[in-house]
């Protein structure tokens, strides 16, 4: 049986005949986790607890978006160009975060994704990337045209990390869209990847069963670049040894 996948969309605002908040989430992640041969579903964000979603799902994966409430991570100061916060998903993501470490579901997160997950366990972001760290590397690749589905920068893994193993190797080219990053990286996870400029690309840790956190969006780039389409796949495995262990203790 398929594992299933829980994936958390983004909340975009309305419009002046719509004005209530829409949910969104880019087919690519749910054509990513089917072709990986998962089951994926969408988890609607609700204020309230999230125990019956996580009692359904063999895996999270935290889709990319907006930026977090300075605030989450102890920064009472907000950068000019923070944008796309909504508190909604905000929390309820963090509390996915929670519930599914408890559970030991193996969780994926990818962009804001990445910056959830460390958040949640405790960590810190860089508000502005340009700004506050300085960089020649275009972390967000639509400034320079270059296409969702190419690379903009290389990543380096740590050697013999769960990004190794996923990918098979410690040199990798990945596509960018964010400003922001993990700057304090929290207790439970640890950094194994960078760009050349130091960002932190990607993050896991090792005393959960799986969870991985990466800074760009393979999403985008597995059709034409099949590498990219492992992380879901080890996502979707590591989900399937999740549902044997439920089941055979139900
Ligand atoms: N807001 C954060 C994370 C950026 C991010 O997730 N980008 C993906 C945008 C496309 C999408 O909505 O999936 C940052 O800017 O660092």
């Amino acid at each position: 049986m398929k594992p299933i996948i829980g994936i958390t969309p983004s909340m975009v605002p309305g419009t002046e005949d719509r004005p209530g908040r829409r949910i969104s989430l880019a087919a690519d992640y749910v054509q990513a986790v089917a072709a990986a041969g998962g089951t994926p579903i969408v988890l609607a964000p609700v204020d309230g607890p999230v125990d019956r979603l996580l009692d359904v799902i063999d895996g999270l994966l935290l889709s990319g978006g907006g930026d977090i409430r300075p605030d989450r991570f102890g920064d009472r100061d907000v950068h000019p160009t923070v944008d796309g916060i909504d508190d909604l998903r905000d929390t309820f993501e963090l509390a996915l975060v929670d519930g599914a470490m408890r559970r030991g579901l193996p969780i994926l997160g990818i962009c804001r994704g990445c910056q959830v997950l460390n958040v949640a366990l405790g960590g810190t972001l860089i508000q502005d990337i340009p700004d506050q760290h300085g960089t020649t590397i275009a972390h967000r690749q639509s400034d320079q045209k270059i296409p969702a589905s190419e690379p903009s920068h290389p990543v380096t893994a740590e050697p013999g990390s769960l990004l190794d193993t996923v990918y098979g190797t410690t040199e990798l080219q990945v596509n960018s869209f964010h400003h922001q990053s993990v700057r304090d990286i929290a207790p439970r996870l640890q950094v194994v990847g960078r760009a050349p400029d130091g960002i932190i690309e990607a993050v896991w840790c090792p005393d959960a069963a799986w969870v991985l956190g990466l800074q760009w969006h393979p999403e985008l780039m597995f059709q034409a670049h099949p590498e990219h389409l492992r992380p879901f796949q080890a996502l979707v495995a590591a989900a399937s040894v999740a549902r044997r262990a439920t089941a055979a203790a139900d």
